[in-house]
């Protein structure tokens, strides 16, 4: 079984054709994204070819799918330019999440995607809160009141305004927001300083996957969650610590995202990588 591994500012992915992924078990997946067990990875990109607009279905390393991804977009347009199903024209993907509109620009290591429309309605993400938005929704985590903004860029998030970014706490209480009770699908977390009208740096907990060193629809949501409460202006850049991501608003939250995807192999899984799985 073939797998290419890219990743977009060391959110690293796999990615398969669907013949592939359909010959695993949802537990082999799991074993497939381990970092010592299998190849490691944050998530598994399965390419659906099938139609005339290529679908694209997200696994996170804990076997959940998700909606959509960003740098899991900007890698699967990267992986079927390099297979040659597509040059610069823009084109389009299907993702659960919407579908949305992708350009690998020249020299092929940018690649722009129009995210879509993030919506800031708790049932969007989805979140059971009362109201139409929830943009400084009270959360107590770890002992600390926090304040969040509720966005779906497709997939859930949870976006927490914090005076100054640390890592360690994102690490800490991360996972106790990314399952509150609010969250029947859970939720992606965020904590974003504002750096200036342009300018943002977030720290990143990924549902199902946990702390990550960058991810596109957060940076997608974190952006949306400060231009609404008035912090940022329609051009704005997201630092993280796998480096950083172009961020433009047009419309109405009309969100556009551009940024680089490296490939790093091209692998051969050797099926004894299961051999000690009951599945
Ligand atoms: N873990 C996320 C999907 C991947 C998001 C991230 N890797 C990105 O680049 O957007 C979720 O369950 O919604």
């Amino acid at each position: 079984m073939i797998f290419h591994r890219y990743h977009g500012l060391g959110n690293d992915y796999l990615v398969c054709h669907h013949s592939v992924a359909a010959l695993l078990s949802n537990e082999q997946i799991q074993r497939l994204c381990d970092r010592h067990y299998g190849i490691g990875s944050d998530g598994l990109l399965i390419d659906h070819d099938d139609a005339d607009i290529s679908s694209l279905r997200i696994i996170n390393p804990d076997g959940s799918e998700a909606e959509k991804s960003g740098n899991g977009l900007r890698i699967y347009a990267r992986y079927l330019f390099d297979i040659g199903r597509v040059k610069h024209e823009p084109f389009l993907v299907n993702t659960p999440g919407g579908q949305v509109r992708c350009e690998v620009t020249e020299g092929a290591h940018q690649v722009i995607v129009d995210m879509g429309q993030a919506k800031f309605s708790p049932a969007a993400l989805p979140a059971t809160v009362e109201g139409n938005e929830a943009l400084a929704l009270p959360l107590l985590a770890g002992g600390h009141n926090l304040s969040a903004t509720l966005v779906s860029m497709g997939n859930p998030h949870c976006v927490i305004r914090v005076d100054k970014l640390d890592l360690e706490q994102v690490k800490q209480l991360g996972s106790e927001i990314e399952t509150l009770a609010i969250f029947p699908k859970r939720t992606n977390v965020q904590f974003a300083q504002v750096l200036d009208r342009n300018n943002i740096t977030i720290g990143i907990w990924e549902r199902g996957a946990g702390y990550t060193l960058a991810s596109g629809s957060s940076s997608c949501a974190a952006a949306s969650a400060m231009r609404k409460l008035g912090l940022v202006d329609e051009n704005v850049t997201v630092h993280m610590p796998g480096g950083k991501l172009a961020i433009s608003f047009s419309g109405d939250f009309q969100v556009n995202m551009r940024g680089p995807v490296q490939k790093i192999a091209t692998i051969t899984l050797d099926n004894d990588c299961f051999w000690d799985m009951t599945t």
